[in-house]
């Protein structure tokens, strides 16, 4: 077992003229949560999408509890489950179907990870009607659901409560922060202060493709001799 979940060394990223990530460094230890922070266009998915293995980087190097996104990337998707900040269900099946499909992928008798599944998505009687008929934050629980039922290593989710009411991003909030063990972490992005210093064990401020701060929510706070987090990011981010 690593000791570390994730190490990010001097990763960088451009698409065209934009220098999306330069030089960005951090590591996740296992059983953590760590939250990326930053202002729109920081760098925040591209990060996330790297470290999914669905971009490469231009330099640097990325590792998921000890595989390397270029050299190893299957041991990499293995470990790994990824929510994107736009994702959708397939609208012709219902809940349920949709996560005996996802979890038909991952074991040869997908019956108990359907109901973690539906335990985690807690749709009651809704989790039977199709997705095309579901609100935005009964979606996005589903597919926090069919990205945890499967109990990834590594729960890569960005913004994921993104657009919810009050009491759903309260229970996906739930949701995550039960997830992490000593085999398990989880890597979120966020523009929720108060989430990020409710669910995360550390944070990584990131700004113009580069970390600028990195810390406990505490830590982070004393250090820039402040109130909150919100705080500290209007000081990095100035
Ligand atoms: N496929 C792409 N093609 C061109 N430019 C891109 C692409 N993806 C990202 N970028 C650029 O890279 C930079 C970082 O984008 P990224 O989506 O990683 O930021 P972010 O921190 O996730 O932002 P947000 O908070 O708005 O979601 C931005 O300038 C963006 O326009």
């Amino acid at each position: 077992m690593s000791d570390t979940a994730v190490r990010v060394e001097g990763l960088a990223k451009r698409f065209g003229d934009v220098q999306a990530l330069g030089d960005l460094s951090f590591q996740v230890a296992p059983n953590e949560i760590f939250g990326l922070v930053g202002p729109n266009g920081a760098g925040k998915s591209t990060t996330l999408r790297i470290m999914s293995t669905l971009l490469s980087a231009d330099d640097g190097e990325v590792s998921v509890f000890g595989a390397d996104v270029t050299s190893a990337p299957n041991a990499v998707r293995e470990a790994i489950r990824y929510l994107p900040e736009e994702a959708g269900a397939y609208e012709n099946l219902t809940g349920r179907r949709f996560l005996q499909f996802v979890a038909g992928f991952y074991a040869d008798d997908p019956g108990e990870l359907l109901e973690r599944g539906v335990e985690l998505a807690d749709l009651g009687e809704r989790i039977t009607d199709k997705t095309s008929e579901y609100s935005k934050g009964m979606t996005r629980r589903l597919l926090l659901a069919s990205s945890l039922m499967t109990e990834p290593q590594l729960a890569i989710l960005d913004e994921p409560t993104s657009g919810l009411d009050v009491r759903n991003a309260r229970e996906v909030r739930e949701v995550i922060k039960d997830y992490p063990s000593p085999e398990r972490s989880v890597i979120l992005s966020s523009h929720n202060m108060l989430e990020v210093e409710y669910l995360c064990d550390r944070v990584g401020l990131i700004n113009e493709g580069e970390i600028v701060a990195v810390g406990s929510p505490t830590e982070l706070v004393a250090e820039y001799d402040v109130e909150n987090l919100e705080d500290v990011f209007m000081e990095v981010t100035a």
